[in-house]
């Protein structure tokens, strides 16, 4: 781990030396400010001997023999070592929360990009809510450690050493008295320190388990007011929050115990030396100012090690908070990028696959054998019963998985020789629903191409038949859309969505069922975008509704991990297998549909594959 925070560190080694420099004065001041007092009731008030060492040479050259001068020289010295402690603790805290905030910057970013590096199948297995917790809560607790308490911990253990130094000068065997419990103390905080970590992994855990509830709930309140399942949701929040507060009172119950025992063994030293100092005052061998010196150190030597008791939960706090991170960290799950990946000037859209086989996981294959070739401009449609596999044989495409054995080309190359972003930005993908972000819709269809103007903007809108709605909106492209679009219909998203892939011109289009969710108006709409988006470019898509792919120059047809079956509509047709079989169903429910309601829509739509 603390590895981890030194290489987080580094960056910020000057600032954290003049953080050290700070921290040293203030330990400094902090062991030096109990000596004004102990000359001012040794030296001056008692004139306990005459002074000697430094307080002799002040008396002399400062005071010049007279006490009260002394006085108000001691007094002055006590406000100067109170500046120079209080100065250097600006300093300190000021360049600590600068370096804690961009550690924090640094540690965000760090993440972020990699989960944005990391394959598709790392979301399928990790909640989006817990890694959410992790780059808030999480960094924020490396933060606060990173900047304050690794120096801390190196401060206070030289200011024990120190004072450990000074009380041995004062007074040895006193000293070994005073201090004999302090390995005892140590045992103790060290032993409680596996609990505390347990408990405090517990209390994030659960934590991060609300943020999941919370999230999903959110995100699908419109399916939770739909089904009446507002109390389940509660329920489950309640759940999880109980078990968030269970595990934070077990973790407190072990925490609460460090400060006190701490704090009762700091009084039983004290009770010690008070008792055992007035012994040695009354006996002459210990003056009022040493044992105030003495009394001073010893609550401040026990501070420290206090610190390092609840520096133990801090440490247990951070260490589980770098174990989250670093499981982000070092997750393997990236796509492989070639640094020498080619990136040509342009690509025609020949696509080919050769035995390739695809399985989200070890055991069960969902692509096993398929082998095609599709030539630049071509249009190729893809059915197949739902879990065929058909999804996943586009997303190979853009590399958001690798194949698992056979090989993928483009343009005669195999995928993986290209530069995976050069790649991703050849190919446009309409999805079944468009995903838009929140701010403006002209940011959402410069989204496809960032460096595009706003006319070019306007034009793709158009080009998708979204120009007319937008335009109809009082603040036009500058209108704000909710999160995830939430403020448009199904047809206005998709048609912007459309837009944004018009403005890349990509000269490989990737269909996953676009109209799948509209109604017939809007889909006329969004055929009508996508019969122009689709122009000169090789496009593959995923039907459900055979109609949309009747005038493919190829169709596939997916089953048990191979095309079954591929050829022209009507050869499919004429070959009476599986895509016949699949029409006719489709066409014969279209007929009934048609008489039963005298629909005058084309027959086949509407009718989806049924479903095995
Ligand atoms: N991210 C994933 N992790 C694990 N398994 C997955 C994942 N995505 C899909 N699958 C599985 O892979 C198989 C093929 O899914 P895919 O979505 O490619 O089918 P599809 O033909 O597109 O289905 P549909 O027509 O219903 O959209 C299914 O059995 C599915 O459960």
């Amino acid at each position: 781990m603390l590895k981890f925070i030194r290489a987080l560190i580094q960056p910020y080694r000057r600032t954290l030396c003049v953080i050290f420099l700070a921290m040293l004065v203030e330990a400094g001041m902090s062991l030096a400010a109990p000596w004004p007092l102990k000359i001012i009731l040794d030296d001056v008030v008692k004139k306990h001997g005459q002074p000697t060492g430094i307080s002799r040479f002040m008396y002399d050259h400062f005071a010049h023999g007279d006490p009260m001068h002394f006085a108000a020289v001691i007094a002055i010295l006590f406000v100067v070592i109170a500046i120079l402690g209080s100065v250097a603790s600006y300093i300190d805290n000021y360049y600590t929360e600068s370096v804690g905030q961009w550690v924090a910057y640094d540690l965000r970013l760090k993440v972020y990009t990699h989960l944005q590096r990391l394959s598709l199948g790392y979301y399928s297995t990790h909640e989006t809510g817990s890694i959410l917790s992790t780059l808030t809560t999480d960094i924020q607790t490396i933060q606060g450690f990173a900047s304050s308490q690794t120096l801390n911990i190196l401060v206070d253990m030289l200011t024990i050493v120190c004072m450990l130094g000074l009380m041995f000068w004062l007074n040895w065997d006193f000293t070994l008295i005073a201090l004999a419990v302090t390995p005892f103390l140590l045992l103790f905080v060290s032993r409680f320190k596996k609990s505390v970590k347990a408990a405090t992994h517990e209390v994030r855990k659960q934590q991060s388990e609300i943020v999941s509830v919370v999230q999903e709930g959110l995100q699908s309140m419109q399916v939770v007011e739909a089904f009446g399942q507002e109390k389940t949701e509660e329920r489950m929040l309640a759940d999880v929050s109980q078990s968030a507060v269970n595990a934070a009172l077990k973790a407190r119950s072990v925490k609460s115990l460090l400060s006190p025992v701490v704090s009762i063994t700091v009084a039983a030293c004290t009770a010690l030396v008070l008792w055992r100092g007035s012994a040695l005052i009354l006996a002459g061998s210990m003056s009022i100012g040493s044992l105030t010196v003495y009394l001073a150190y010893l609550s401040r030597f026990f501070k420290p090690v206090k610190d390092l008791a609840t520096t133990t939960n801090a440490i247990a706090q951070v260490s589980v908070g770098t174990e989250r991170v670093r499981a982000i960290l070092d997750a393997d799950g990236s796509i492989p990028d070639d640094p020498n990946g080619i990136e040509p000037e342009s690509l025609r859209g020949e696509i080919e696959m050769r035995h390739v086989a695809f399985g989200y996981d070890a055991e069960t294959k969902v692509l096993s054998d398929v082998s095609v070739t599709i030539k630049p401009g071509d249009f190729v449609g893809v059915v197949g019963m739902t879990g065929s596999g058909k999804s996943t044989l586009m997303s190979l495409l853009p590399r958001f998985y690798d194949v698992s054995s056979g090989e993928l080309l483009v343009d005669g190359e195999d995928v993986r020789k290209y530069k995976l972003a050069w790649l991703r930005n050849q190919i446009g993908y309409v999805m079944q629903e468009t995903i838009l972000f929140r701010g403006t819709i002209l940011d959402n269809i410069l989204f496809g191409h960032p460096g595009a103007t706003r006319d070019d903007a306007i034009e793709a809108a158009k080009l998708a038949n979204a120009d007319e709605f937008i335009t109809r909106m009082p603040l036009g492209y500058d209108t704000v859309v909710g999160e995830r679009g939430s403020t448009l219909s199904g047809g206005q998203r998709q048609r912007i969505g459309i837009a944004r892939v018009m403005i890349r011109r990509n000269p490989i289009l990737l269909l996953d069922e676009p109209t799948a969710a509209l109604d017939t108006e809007s889909e006329k709409l969004v055929i009508d975008g996508l019969e122009k988006l689709m122009r000169d470019k090789t496009v593959i898509a995923i039907a459900h509704r055979l109609s949309t792919i009747r005038n493919a120059n190829l169709i596939l047809v997916l089953a048990n991990g191979v095309i079954a079956e591929s050829g022209t509509h009507e050869e499919l047709l004429s070959r009476n297998g599986i895509y016949a079989g699949l029409y006719h169903v489709q066409f014969n429910a279209a007929s009934e549909t048609a008489t039963e309601i005298s629909s005058p829509i084309d027959q086949t739509r509407n009718i989806e594959c049924p479903v095995p």
